[in-house]
């Protein structure tokens, strides 16, 4: 039998962001997006009225939390604040961040808006690099079509290497598909292997150094790759929420 959430700590650290599991099956799921794409709308609709909000933790921000069961499986999912990207800029961006880092949720449902989804892929993209269980839902498909813009899911999918699923949250359209992703992506049933970005050689050979490095201190509870590459770009936040998340108890 493998490692549990609790034996493995896991919930100890989603206590940390509020989230109690009741049971050890429970599955974690986060909605993460840019802002105005239609997260909420998904959460509401399929949690319905077994909602709880509150503030995550030390912050001002609204969290909200619901349930929903499918397969006889219970899903907890997490909406979090809309963000343009996970680089940490603003209170937003680290809470969405640090959840998906350190809370470790079983699959990240990534909402994005069907009519400009170019500039919703930047946050696609750096979820992909944390984390290999992401759900692309291209949301807002009756706006799209209203502009006569056609989205290519099937080449979105081969592209990026992880399930892409389109929607219109606001009628239901599409969402019985995005939850049957979720169910196979968070239990393991199918595994993809979303693009990792490759970047310059000067900027891959330091990653490789500090990876090296960083593989020893992390001990596999973050990705090295990803923590080195957030070093390099002078990112200060993900060393305080190193120390506030894996070792402070
Ligand atoms: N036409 C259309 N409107 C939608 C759809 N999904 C959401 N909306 C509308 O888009 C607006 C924003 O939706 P929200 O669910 O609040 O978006 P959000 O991503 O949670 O927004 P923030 O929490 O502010 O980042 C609302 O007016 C929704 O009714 C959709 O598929 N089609
Ligand atoms: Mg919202």
């Amino acid at each position: 039998m493998g490692l549990t959430h609790r034996s493995s700590g896991i919930s100890l650290l989603r206590e940390k962001f509020n989230v109690k599991v009741e049971d050890e099956n429970e599955l974690i799921i986060a909605l993460a997006g840019n802002p105005n794409v239609g997260k909420s709308t998904v959460f509401n609709y399929l949690t319905g009225l077994n909602q709880h909000t509150g503030n995550w933790p030390g912050k001002t921000i609204c969290n909200a939390r619901g349930s929903y069961t499918y397969k006889n499986r219970k899903f907890t999912l997490v909406d979090l604040p809309g963000t343009y990207s996970l680089l940490a800029s603003s209170v937003e961006e680290e809470v969405a961040r640090d959840f998906i880092c350190f809370a470790k949720p079983d699959a990240t449902i990534v909402v994005s808006d069907a009519t400009c989804l170019e500039r919703n892929l930047n946050l696609a993209l750096q979820v992909m690099e944390l984390t290999d269980k992401v759900i692309l839902c291209v949301n807002l498909m009756d706006e799209a079509k209203r502009k006569g813009i056609e989205v290519d899911i099937e080449c979105l999918e081969k592209e990026l290497g992880i399930p892409v699923v389109a929607t219109t949250a606001r009628t239901g359209e599409g969402i019985d598909k995005l939850i049957d992703k979720v169910y196979e992506i968070s239990l393991g049933i199918k595994k993809y292997n979303p693009r990792k970005i490759i970047y310059s050689q000067d900027i891959e050979n330091e990653v490789k150094n500090l990876t090296l490095l960083l593989d020893n201190i992390l001990d596999k509870k973050l990705d090295s790759r990803w923590v080195a590459l957030r070093i390099l770009e002078g990112d200060k936040t993900i060393i305080n929420s190193i120390n506030n998340y894996l070792y402070k108890t």
